[in-house]
């Protein structure tokens, strides 16, 4: 129980919280809305002012004809010790204690008129006000103005309407518990709080129905069918109330006896006596506090899960917003330079791990590149016509005497010169990933968030840089190529040593101690040759 009480008081603090915040629910996150509080909801005189006052056991609220209450009252109870005095705070006056319960009221009203004016028009920004006392129990109630049927003498018509999307903007939030207060002698069926607790609670599982003036009944008739919950169902029970009549009020019957008489009605009442332990506002206080705790209890979990998020939210933008620039240029400098840095690193971390994207790169050698030379047109380039025609036309006129070299020298030549295509389109291949890298990992450096010139400067400086690169990559590799075709090694021929055939089914050959000539070659012999060749390039590639 005593967890339970300092429960209350925790929401009690962050609901103060909030109003200082300019939190009054509505947009975006709210932290008020996650937090339980309790609507006291009503037409007109149905006895709202009443219920509160004696909930409290105080006289504190303005009085009058007409609209009274034009802004919320969001009215924190806290229990202190027995003996200690009685006070009351508002927050938008902090640190003066109100002892005089008639100087609250006054400052009710003044602070009303100060966001309002005098003119009758409502807000919907809640005045907070805080009672410290032993006769209290620990509840958040929130006093809304009454509604009404039509606008009187001084009110705009639309003055209905706005009262009634008022109340509703704070009933219809589903943390909100609903006091919905009735007076008995109206027939329930045509009351406004209950019409509006049901389009907001169909289900009833967040509505108290309180029953008011039931002293005020006719002779005959009594309250028990409502009371009994037989009218009209909700989840909870129902609770009847007799406040002080306004001849008692006008007698000044103070709380504690208007309290003490109440409990006498209801125990010496024939109607209502069986009910008289589930009746009056010290029971109906009770009744909330202790629904309240239940809830609270129900919503911890996702209060500290929204505070997280707040927390996490805010934590994000102070790294965003970052710590203040300097004034003077050295130290501008290093705040850049530093940055460059973070930059820096987070691209490091895309290339050799840790983020993701430098693999991408030696997917450009393992896969695209292998591939793209597979596609190569060495089959046409080394077929048997190709072969006998490079090897045929490299002599000239004058015949080769072992083996025609030149012919060899030149089919080689021309088939390394297909690897440039792909060599250029890898460094084209890695100077696009390495680009992306750099977009990357500008828009994943915090420090650079709040810098967006800086952070295209550094963009343009790497693109600018890397374009560089690719130019030189784009001659070291050409180069590469070239290196790779101007010089055969003696090696490279011994391993495709060539054993000439003869042709069997060809002339004769007259010279057969003579150097060999393209005749003494046979096709079989020549397609030999496109074969060892397009493998010792895959061998060496
Ligand atoms: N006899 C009797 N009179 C009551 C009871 N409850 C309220 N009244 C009287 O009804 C009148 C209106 O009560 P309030 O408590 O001011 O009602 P309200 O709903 O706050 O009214 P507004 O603030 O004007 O909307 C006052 O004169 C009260 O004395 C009750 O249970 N019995």
């Amino acid at each position: 129980m005593a967890t339970m009480t300092s429960l209350i008081g925790l929401i009690n603090k962050i609901q103060r919280a909030c109003t200082v915040l300019g939190d009054h629910g509505g947009e975006g996150l709210s932290l008020w809305e996650a937090l339980p509080s309790v609507a006291v909801v009503g037409g007109q005189s149905s006895g709202k002012s009443s219920v509160l006052e004696s909930v409290v056991g105080r006289d504190f609220l303005p009085r009058g004809s007409g609209i009274v209450t034009r802004r919320p009252l969001v009215l924190q109870l806290h229990k202190t010790e027995e003996g200690t005095h009685e006070y009351a705070e508002f927050l938008h006056i902090p640190r003066r204690r109100f002892t005089d319960f008639a100087a609250v009221r006054k400052e009710i009203a003044d602070e009303t008129d100060r966001i309002t004016g005098k003119t009758k028009q409502i807000s919907n920004i809640p005045i907070h006000l805080s009672i410290y006392s032993p006769n209290v129990v620990n509840l958040t109630l929130i006093d809304l103005p009454g509604l009404t049927k039509v606008a009187v003498e001084g009110q705009q018509e639309s003055i209905v309407q706005d009262i009634e999307n008022m109340v509703r903007s704070y009933v219809e939030k589903p943390n909100c518990i609903i006091l919905a207060i009735s007076p008995a002698n109206q027939d329930i069926a045509t009351s406004d709080a209950i019409k509006i607790a049901r389009e907001v609670d169909p289900s009833g599982e967040r509505t108290f129905g309180v029953v008011t003036k039931l002293d005020l009944m006719d002779k005959g008739t009594n309250a028990v069918d409502v009371l009994e919950g037989r009218q009209y169902r909700l989840q909870h029970p129902w609770v009847g109330i007799v406040n002080r009549s306004q001849a008692d009020i006008n007698r000044n019957v103070d709380m504690i006896a208007a309290r003490r008489k109440e409990r006498e009605y209801f125990e010496t009442s024939p109607e209502y006596g069986h009910l008289a332990h589930k009746m009056g506002s010290e029971y109906l206080a009770k009744l909330l506090s202790q629904h309240l705790e239940q809830v609270i209890r129900q919503k911890i979990p996702s209060i500290i899960a929204l505070i997280n998020k707040t927390i996490d939210e805010l934590n994000a933008e102070l790294d965003r917003i970052g710590r203040p620039i300097a004034v003077d240029s050295g130290a501008q400098l290093y705040t850049i330079l530093e940055m460059c840095r973070a930059f820096d690193k987070v691209f490091r971390e895309h290339l050799d791990g840790g983020r993701p994207g430098g693999d991408r790169i030696y997917g450009v050698f393992d896969h695209q590149l292998p591939a793209a030379l597979k596609k190569l047109p060495f089959d046409r380039h080394l077929s048997l016509k190709n072969v006998q025609r490079v090897v045929t036309e490299a002599d000239g006129y004058q015949p080769h005497l072992i083996a025609p070299e030149q012919g060899y020298r030149r089919l080689i030549e021309g088939s390394i010169g297909y690897f440039k295509g792909p060599a250029e389109a890898s460094v084209d291949a890695v100077h696009f990933v390495l680009k992306e890298l750099v977009r990357k990992s500008i828009s994943e450096t915090e420090e650079l968030k709040r810098f967006p010139t800086l952070s295209n400067d550094i963009a343009t400086a790497a693109n600018e840089a890397l374009e560089k690169f690719r130019e030189e990559s784009r001659k070291t590799v050409l180069r590469l190529v070239d290196m790779e075709s101007s010089y055969l090694t003696v090696e490279f021929f011994r391993k495709i040593h060539f054993e000439p055939e003869k042709n069997p089914n060809g002339p004769p050959n007259p010279n057969r101690n003579g150097p060999p000539n393209m005749d003494s070659y046979t096709d079989n012999h020549l397609r030999k040759i496109g074969t060892k060749f397009s493998m010792s390039l895959f061998r060496n590639n």
